[in-house]
């Protein structure tokens, strides 16, 4: 049995219990990090963080108790999100297909570090291609500025590729625009506009 086959069977089976993913983990391993124009030191990729107590994988039904939601928190606000809310969105998001939401574990501590979301939009033009989002990006404050954040974002970019998108989008704050750039993102002259239409809380 080679490494990566003990790590996808690891990764299946933690705790000894199977794990549900949101989506099948070996897409991760298979992808090929030479493609980015991220410029990693040292080398590292979602099959080989760097690191033997890290983890690059989908997210986990299990991760409501491994601080998914604390993590987002330093994005922006959550809100107070029981289980089983938690649990119907996972449901949701696994039933609908196209939520590709991706997170890095410290497991020696049992703990969500980063995380990053690419959601897949379906459509008719460019012959029903498929066109990726970039949504959600974070790392754990007292884990950045160790390439996690390139790390995350490039996992997510290159899935978008496997899966045969066109184009990858995001939005960001102007001073993360140099980060994205580095990540193989670029502003296009005249079109590069986000615009937003905010709505009162719904709930
Ligand atoms: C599409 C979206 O979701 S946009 C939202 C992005 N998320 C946030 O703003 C949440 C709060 N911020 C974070 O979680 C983190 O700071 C992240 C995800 C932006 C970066 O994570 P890190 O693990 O620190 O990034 P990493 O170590 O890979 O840094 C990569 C490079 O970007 C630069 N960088 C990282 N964060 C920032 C920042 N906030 N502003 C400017 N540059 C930054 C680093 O200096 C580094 O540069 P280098 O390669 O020249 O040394």
């Amino acid at each position: 049995m080679v490494n990566q086959d003990i790590l996808i069977i690891w990764i299946k089976y933690q705790d000894g219990k199977p794990s549900e993913y949101l989506y099948s983990p070996e897409i991760l391993q298979r992808l090929d990090f030479n493609k980015s124009p991220a410029i990693f030191k040292p080398k590292i990729s979602a099959a080989q963080p760097g690191e033997d107590w890290m983890v690059v994988r989908p997210l986990q039904r299990s991760d409501y108790d491994k601080g998914f939601l604390q993590l987002l928190s330093q994005l922006t606000n959550v809100g107070n999100i029981s289980r089983k809310l938690f649990d119907d969105r996972f449901t949701k998001m696994k039933q609908s297909g196209g939520y590709y939401v991706t997170v890095i574990e410290d497991t020696r501590v049992g703990k969500l570090i980063g995380a990053a979301t690419l959601t897949i939009e379906q459509k008719f033009i460019h012959n029903c291609s498929l066109r990726g989002r970039l949504e959600d990006v974070v790392v754990n404050d007292t884990y950045r500025g160790k390439q996690l954040g390139k790390l995350i974002v490039v996992t997510v970019s290159l899935l978008a590729q496997e899966l045969g998108c066109y184009k990858m989008s995001l939005d960001c704050k102007d001073k993360l625009i140099k980060f994205y750039e580095s990540l193989g993102y670029k502003m296009e002259p005249g079109n590069s506009n986000a615009m937003n239409m905010r709505f009162d809380d719904p709930s």
